[in-house]
């Protein structure tokens, strides 16, 4: 089943064509989008998640266009980039408000706080949350009432590693009963859960396959190749303490 279908899709900023006619079909499952910076993934997002209105062509979700369209907008989750928050109000005041506007109560809440963690910070104002709090609480949002499919934008992005561990595992347990769409820079932990992959650069569809298809492609055109420089004063294998030659197991 298609979940999002593009149809010359565009969308365009006075002289900036973020989108240049975009047709791609996502199917269900995990999708993961990728591309190099400013090259319009999260202007796809926005566009698919009902936030911007195309300038021209078309997108549909659950074959439903997403702007001005309240309901099918209840049948997804966002966490955008960067996280969006009232500044004045706890991030449990913010979770209950928008439960509430879904049909849900603070059981919901309690438990997307504990999946994310969010609990330790959650009575405190949005004002003073770090990066990291800050994309836990857009996380915990995004997946109130278990919807049917989750959009996240740079899931990785400020949180540690450990916290980098949970948002993988719980992709994985709620793979196969939610849909996820998923743009990260940071991709390789998520490969083995991916099962479609869409590539957007300079506004144009790049590629988009079955994961297991398109793997090589993926790596070659984003594996980073991050190679040093010998010049003056670079180190062939620097020793773990930073001590060339006083290392204390030679003596
Ligand atoms: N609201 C906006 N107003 C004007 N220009 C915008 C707006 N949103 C995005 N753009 C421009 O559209 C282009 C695509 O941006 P977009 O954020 O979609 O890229 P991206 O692929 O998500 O990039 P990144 O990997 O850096 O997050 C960029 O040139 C950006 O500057």
């Amino acid at each position: 089943m298609t979940v999002i279908e593009a149809n010359n899709l565009k969308k365009i900023f006075g002289s900036i064509r973020a989108l240049d006619g975009i047709t791609v079909k996502i199917p269900e499952g995990m999708t993961l989008i990728l591309g190099p910076n400013g090259g319009g993934k999260s202007t796809f997002l926005k566009l698919a998640t009902g936030v911007y209105r195309p300038t021209s062509g078309e997108i549909k979700v659950f074959g439903e266009t997403p702007w001005n369209n309240w309901k099918v907008k209840t049948r997804f989750g966002v966490a955008y980039d960067p996280p969006a928050f009232p500044q004045f109000v706890t991030g449990r005041e913010w979770l209950n408000l928008f439960a509430e506007s879904r049909g849900y109560g603070e059981e919901e809440v309690e438990r997307v706080a504990e999946l994310f963690e969010v609990k330790p910070f959650i009575d405190k104002r949005i004002s003073g949350y770090s990066s990291g709090m800050l994309k836990r609480l857009s996380l915990a949002q995004a997946f109130i009432g278990k919807p049917e499919l989750i959009f996240l934008d740079e899931p990785l992005a400020n949180i540690d590693f450990d916290s980098m561990e949970r948002v993988i595992e719980i992709i994985d347990e709620m793979k196969g009963k939610t849909n996820f769409v998923v743009i990260s820079h940071i991709w390789e932990p998520f490969l083995p859960l991916v099962d479609w992959v869409v590539v957007i650069g300079n506004g144009k569809l790049v590629l988009s396959g079955k994961a297991e298809d398109v793997q090589e492609e993926v790596e070659r055109l984003f594996k980073p190749k991050i190679r040093r420089s010998k010049g003056k004063g670079a180190q062939e294998d620097p020793s773990p303490t930073g001590q060339e030659g006083q290392n204390p197991a030679s003596g």
